[in-house]
């Protein structure tokens, strides 16, 4: 397959993936099961990297970059490291103190560049203060940058040219493309305007298809702390399709929604469950009653975080035969 061929698988699903268009008549959303979507992609690329090993080439690696203890952090890396080994992706974890310098980073990454048999290379976030995290990202090569944060894959996703596009906004947008709706010429909000999470999904969600890649062909608006809250409520009663990528427990209230809306809940906060006297994991939408107004509603967990995962793993594959070509 030509090379640009294979990037333009990267940044989203194909054409023929969109499935029969969905009319609303609910009072009760369907909820998007990230899990078992994520269960079912995993399966389809086990059966990618059998081809690619039938076919005489090595299994494709992942290599993770883990600085510091943070343990949640430590969490996400096995995690993508117990779907690396249900796919067949060889994987393989650096782990670096907190103090290390950023000089230190930098060579540990470039050692990766120039290592042929490592295909995917990432580094977790959050890292420690002193070190600058775009110019980490920027330092791995592009073909390995499979978080795709890099500035040069960055660039080229948002010319709408053929990159390695990030995990987490390639899940919302196989999830939303799943559900069935009609994007095109729909209004689209997204709360939260991050480099790695906000903005590439603005830019998926506006975008126009592009030869293979599926574009939504939404108004889309990006809200984040400075849109004023009754602006807010504004917009987000107009949207026929919300993602939320903030980290504020129940900023996306049922008043708020638009009736028959398509829900993406991006947003992942532990908040103090009183009932159990624990912590719980919640995100941005007040689930319950949104659920009672919106067609569609991821989740928090069991939306987007397993599918970012699955997301990753797709871009190790598509890195593996980019290194290998
Ligand atoms: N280099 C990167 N760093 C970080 C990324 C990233 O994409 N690349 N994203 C997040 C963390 N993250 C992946 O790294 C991630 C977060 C959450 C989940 C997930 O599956 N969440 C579950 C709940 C898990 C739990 O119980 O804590 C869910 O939502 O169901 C996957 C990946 C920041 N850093």
């Amino acid at each position: 397959m030509h090379r640009s061929n294979i990037l333009c698988r990267i940044t989203g699903v194909l054409k023929t993936s969109c499935s029969h268009r969905h009319q609303h008549t609910n009072t009760q959303a369907t909820i998007i099961d990230g899990k078992k979507i994520a269960n079912e992609i995993l399966k389809n690329l086990k059966a990618e990297v059998e081809d690619i090993v039938k076919a005489g080439k090595r299994a494709p690696c992942l290599t993770a970059i883990l600085v510091g203890d943070n343990a949640a952090s430590a969490t996400y890396v096995r995690n993508k490291m117990v779907a690396a080994k249900k796919v067949g992706i060889s994987s393989d974890t650096i782990r670096l103190p907190t103090e290390t310098s950023q000089d230190k980073l930098l060579e540990e990454v470039n050692k990766l560049n120039n290592d042929e048999k490592v295909d995917g290379i990432i580094v977790q976030l959050p890292l420690p203060k002193h070190i600058d995290e775009q110019k980490v990202f920027n330092s791995v090569l592009r073909t390995k940058d499979v978080d795709g944060f890099s500035a040069s894959n960055f660039g080229l996703f948002s010319l709408n040219m053929c990159a390695l596009a990030p995990a987490t906004p390639l899940a919302v947008h196989e999830l939303i493309l799943r559900t069935g709706i009609e994007t095109k010429g729909k209004n689209a909000v997204v709360c939260g305007r991050s480099k790695n999470v906000g903005l590439p999904i603005a830019m998926l969600l506006h975008s126009d298809t592009h030869g293979d890649i599926l574009g939504m062909d939404a108004t889309t608006t990006i809200c984040h702390r400075f849109t004023p809250p009754d602006q807010l409520t504004h917009y987000l009663q107009n949207a026929d399709i919300v993602v939320s990528a903030v980290g504020i427990p129940n900023l996306i209230q049922a008043h708020m929604v638009k009736k028959g809306a398509c829900i993406i809940d991006v947003g992942i906060s532990h908040v103090k469950d009183p009932s159990a006297n624990q912590f719980k994991l919640v995100g941005d939408v007040d689930f319950e009653n949104v659920s009672k107004v919106a067609s569609f509603i991821t989740p928090v967990p069991g939306g987007v975080g397993p599918m970012t995962v699955v997301m990753l793993m797709k871009n190790t594959i598509i890195a593996s035969r980019l290194n290998s070509s």
